[in-house]
């Protein structure tokens, strides 16, 4: 008889465009590998052939906003069906740019929609899926702004004015507030050396 695997652990990385999440994944993803961890790093809207199609809509069309929060949310249904399920039943763990919090802060604080219609997504594509850990990368606005790669082109959401992102940062810290169980949120204002020390202490608790 074959013993079913430990479920995995999923763990998202959220914050505004140039927060530095990017710069701190391969790092988490190495450190889990050496703990012995079977990783699969992906990101939102992203991760698969069909999610990824999607991305290049969300990312450089101008559309309305109910029809951007239906699209992340096809992208993600597709994401979780394909990569994130399979990957947790096998016992691997998920390492994911972003997930569903980023559309509550891009689409209902940045965008302004209603949460009450985010959250009847959220319940229809993912009734019973939350991420175990969510690192919030949290700075001001004008870091943020300052750190976007000057030399490439600037997609839709990252040439979105400033009123765009408070709404967007306060979207996040109004997720934060709200499920303080899973969300830590980590002062990417810091040196990354002293913040690549704090991740390491966080997930070695969600290691034992
Ligand atoms: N703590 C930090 N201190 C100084 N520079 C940083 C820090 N964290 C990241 N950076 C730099 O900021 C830039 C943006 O970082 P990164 O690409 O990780 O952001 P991001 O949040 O993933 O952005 P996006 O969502 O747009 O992809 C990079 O050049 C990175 O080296
Ligand atoms: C998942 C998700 C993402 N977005 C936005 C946020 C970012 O501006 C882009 C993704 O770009 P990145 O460089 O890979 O971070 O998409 C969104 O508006 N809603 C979402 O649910």
């Amino acid at each position: 008889m074959t013993v079913p695997a430990k479920r995995g652990k999923f763990i998202t990385f959220e914050g505004i465009d140039g927060a530095g999440k990017s710069t701190h994944i391969a790092f988490i993803v190495d450190f889990l590998q050496q703990h012995g961890k079977t990783v699969v790093s992906t990101r939102e809207p992203g991760g698969t052939p069909l999610s990824e199609t999607l991305r290049e809509l969300v990312l450089h069309q101008k559309m309305h906003l109910e029809t951007e929060a239906l699209l992340v949310f096809a992208a993600r249904r597709e994401h979780i069906a394909q990569v994130i399920e399979p990957a947790l039943e096998r016992g691997d763990w998920i390492v994911s740019d972003r997930f569903t919090d980023s559309s509550f802060a891009y689409q209902g604080g940045g965008r302004g929609l209603a949460l009450a219609k985010l959250e009847a997504l959220e319940e229809w594509v993912h009734p019973a899926l939350q991420p175990d850990l969510t690192l919030l990368f949290d700075v001001p606005l004008e870091v943020a702004r300052a750190r976007l790669d000057a030399t490439r082109e600037l997609d839709k959401f990252e040439r979105e004015q400033a009123d765009f992102f408070l709404a967007t940062r306060q979207g996040y810290l109004a997720r934060a507030e709200k499920f303080p169980h899973r969300i830590i949120i980590i002062d990417s204002t810091q040196p990354i050396a002293q913040i690549q020390q704090r991740l390491t202490t966080i997930l070695g608790q969600l290691l034992n």
